[in-house]
């Protein structure tokens, strides 16, 4: 990426401390009373749903271990992400997204109008994922986006699909038990996903940076869809924002866990109770960094609002509803292109 061009550099106020405070804050919670049959009985499920209840609301954040995504598996993705991200540029470019085919491969993504130090290759859940062709909302056409195929690793859109499986099946069960941790039904938010969905599992790479001081791997953000189900390697640079205090700190590599995020559609549904916090990720002069997030995402067609059951006189909705997908095409545009206003957000749909 050579030399610091100014288009990554973050304003003063946003850069990043070189030693962050480390904390054991954020909650790990062990799933295996839904994961494994003979741990399972009522009052361990009990336990675990209020643990992530108070993960939600207290962090926005936490990690969970015995998850039943196969380590193996896990291994076998990290490397095809190594594998792919060492090859040319002018090899990773014959997968690159563009304006109209926004999957695939880039290096030139902004978070807030800054460039981040990272590339990316995203790869869609379901292929082909309708989407509406633009943010307009009285623009009823819709679209699909589709996969890209690249030719090395051999296996990796095989790879990809296997690992998307698994990391889905657990994506729907940390989504029923944060609907038991809100009083809802288990199945609750399911409608959402099952006929359609516009999730993706995201490869990044995040190259060593000399200017660790002044740019980001990811910018400051608060993730727009439902729920992130993020793998990082043991490097670090995953930092939260402190809900207590608003302070930054760092996300301690934990191996073979992975790291929850409420995004901001659970922010919506639940009226606020639980929050969508902001997150970025800090760069490294010696040591490259792989993540994987994986953004699970509903239907292009799902108008997001507070749910019913989260709403009543003493506590009315604090959102106008939106559909997800128009909110998605707005954002990947805005990903794409520098512009003069700020990124769509779900305040925009504020009650005042
Ligand atoms: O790489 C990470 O640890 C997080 C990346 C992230 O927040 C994102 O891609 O939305
Ligand atoms: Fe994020």
């Amino acid at each position: 990426m050579g030399d610091v061009d100014p288009a990554f550099v973050q304003d003063p106020e946003h850069r990043p401390k070189l030693s962050p405070i480390q904390v054991d804050g954020i909650p790990i919670v062990d799933l295996s009373p839904v994961t494994n049959p003979t741990v399972s009985d009522p009052s361990s499920i009990e336990g675990l749903v209020k643990e992530i209840g108070s993960a939600c609301k207290e962090w926005g954040f936490f990690q969970v271990i015995n998850h039943g995504v196969p380590l193996s598996l896990r291994q076998r993705i990290e490397k095809a992400s190594k594998l792919f991200f060492a090859q040319t540029l002018e090899e990773k470019k014959k997968v690159s997204r563009d304006e109209t085919s926004i999957i695939g491969y880039y290096d030139t993504e902004l978070t807030k109008n800054v460039r981040d130090w990272k590339e990316v290759f995203d790869f869609l859940a379901k292929d082909p994922t309708f989407i509406p062709v633009t943010s307009d909302e009285h623009d009823d056409r819709v679209t699909h986006w589709i996969n890209t195929s690249p030719e090395y690793p051999s296996n990796f859109r095989d790879i990809l699909k296997e690992y998307i499986q698994e990391v889905e099946k657990l994506s729907l069960k940390l989504l029923e038990l944060i609907a038991l941790s809100l009083g809802l039904e288990a199945k609750r938010f399911e409608e959402f996903f099952i006929k359609d969905q516009t999730s993706f599992i995201r490869l990044n790479h995040y190259p060593p940076c000399p200017y660790p001081h002044l740019a980001l791997g990811v910018g400051r953000h608060k993730d727009g869809g439902a729920l992130t189900v993020l793998a990082q390697d043991e490097v670090g640079g995953l930092e939260v924002k402190r809900k207590t205090n608003q302070e930054w700190v760092g996300v301690k590599p934990t191996p073979d866990a992975y790291i929850v995020n409420v995004g901001d559609i659970i922010q919506v549904w639940s009226n606020d109770l639980y929050e969508s916090v902001e997150h970025r990720v800090m760069v490294n002069s010696e040591k490259e960094r792989f993540s994987i997030p994986f953004f699970f995402n509903p239907a292009h067609d799902t108008e997001v609002k507070p749910l019913e059951e989260m709403t009543n006189d003493q506590n009315p909705s604090k959102y106008r509803p939106y559909k997800w997908g128009k909110f998605l095409v707005h954002r990947k545009g805005s990903n794409f292109k520098k512009q003069n206003v700020d990124n769509i957000q779900i305040y925009h749909y504020n009650i005042a």
